[in-house]
């Protein structure tokens, strides 16, 4: 499993771009760092068709806490260097594909882990959002908060049908940081639609999310997911490759300078919020109320 990312062939070599997913994907787990071995994600790459899938296998939730969310953008550098051509991020559960934060590492933390947490918050979304990567979220379970901030920082959403997406910050008391305001508001088709969900913690159901624009389509099982994944990846031919991703990133500019000027305030907001003793009050309700469910 603990295999770093070294034989995948140079994008440049491929000489068939449409292929579809299968024979030759190699499967390999990510590196969490050059020494670590990977523990939360799994990355399989197609050698014919340069189109990397980065699974998710946190469980239960793939909550996401500052080792994960290394891994993840650590995933995504490395596949960039290998001049891979796209990625398809998806999730092992068959129900969550991510429940955003760890909630219980938010819960009576020390302000360094707090601070851990949220720098690389911020830095797996810039990574996301910035990457000349095609990408495509395959959601394949709930995605709350940060689980649909990895969705709206792709390229591309397509949903399996009855789960929940959305970002419910503000029914717990909390802003929506400003970057991710921006992300979301850069992939609906309403600035107006994007104000009302976010200041009302809409959660979407998978059908109702289509209607709105939040999700681009929708596929009945994992695989035929996976089919239409490769399918939008591969409407963009070799040629347009470059000006593609200098395009996407000319469109995202402006988002990632307001973040690099705001960074350290997004930092203060988020510290002090959660050292507010309501705050951790409320915190440990929310988590009582999950394990309630049971
Ligand atoms: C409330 C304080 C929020 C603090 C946030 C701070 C700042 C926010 C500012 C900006 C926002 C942008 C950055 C993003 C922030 C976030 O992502 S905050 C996280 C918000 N997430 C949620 O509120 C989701 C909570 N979970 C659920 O609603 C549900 O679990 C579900 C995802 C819909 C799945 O439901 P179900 O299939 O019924 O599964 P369970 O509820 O039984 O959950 C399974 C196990 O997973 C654990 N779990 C779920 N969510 C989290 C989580 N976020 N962190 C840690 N653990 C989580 C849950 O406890 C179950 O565990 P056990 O099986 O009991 O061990």
């Amino acid at each position: 499993m603990a295999t770093r990312i070294i034989h995948l062939p140079k994008y440049s070599r491929l000489s068939c771009l449409v292929k579809p997913l299968t024979i030759s994907a190699r499967t390999f787990a990510t590196a969490t760092a050059s020494t670590n071995p990977p523990q939360f994600t799994t990355l399989s790459v197609d050698d014919r068709t340069g189109i990397a899938t980065l699974t998710l296998n946190r469980p239960p939730a793939n909550a996401l806490n500052a080792l994960f969310m290394g891994e993840i953008q650590r995933s995504i550098t490395d596949l960039e260097k290998e001049n891979c051509r796209g990625l398809i991020l998806t999730s092992s559960s068959q129900r969550i594909f991510s429940a955003g934060l760890d909630l219980k590492e938010c819960y009576k933390a020390d302000v360094a882990s707090l601070e851990g947490l949220w720098c690389a918050l911020q830095n797996l979304w810039r990574t996301l959002f910035s990457t000349p990567l095609i990408t495509v979220a395959l959601i394949n379970g709930h995605a709350i908060a940060g689980g649909c901030m990895l969705a709206v920082s792709s390229e591309y959403r397509i949903m399996l049908p009855n789960f929940k997406i959305g970002v419910n910050e503000t029914m717990v008391g909390l802003a929506v940081p400003s970057w991710l305001m921006d992300t979301y508001i850069n992939i609906m088709p309403s600035r107006r639609i994007a104000e009302w969900d976010l200041t009302s913690s809409r959660i979407y159901s998978s059908e109702s999310a289509l209607k709105a624009g939040l999700v681009d389509e929708l596929a009945s099982s994992k695989e035929e997911a996976l089919q239409k994944s490769a399918a939008f990846i591969d409407s963009f031919s070799k040629r347009t490759l470059m000006a593609r991703a200098i395009t996407k990133q000319q469109f995202r500019a402006e988002i990632l300078r307001n973040f690099e000027q705001n960074r350290q305030h997004d930092l203060d907001i988020y510290l002090s919020t959660m050292q507010k003793p309501s705050m951790q009050e409320f915190l440990g309700e929310y988590l009582q109320s999950l394990d309630a469910k049971k």
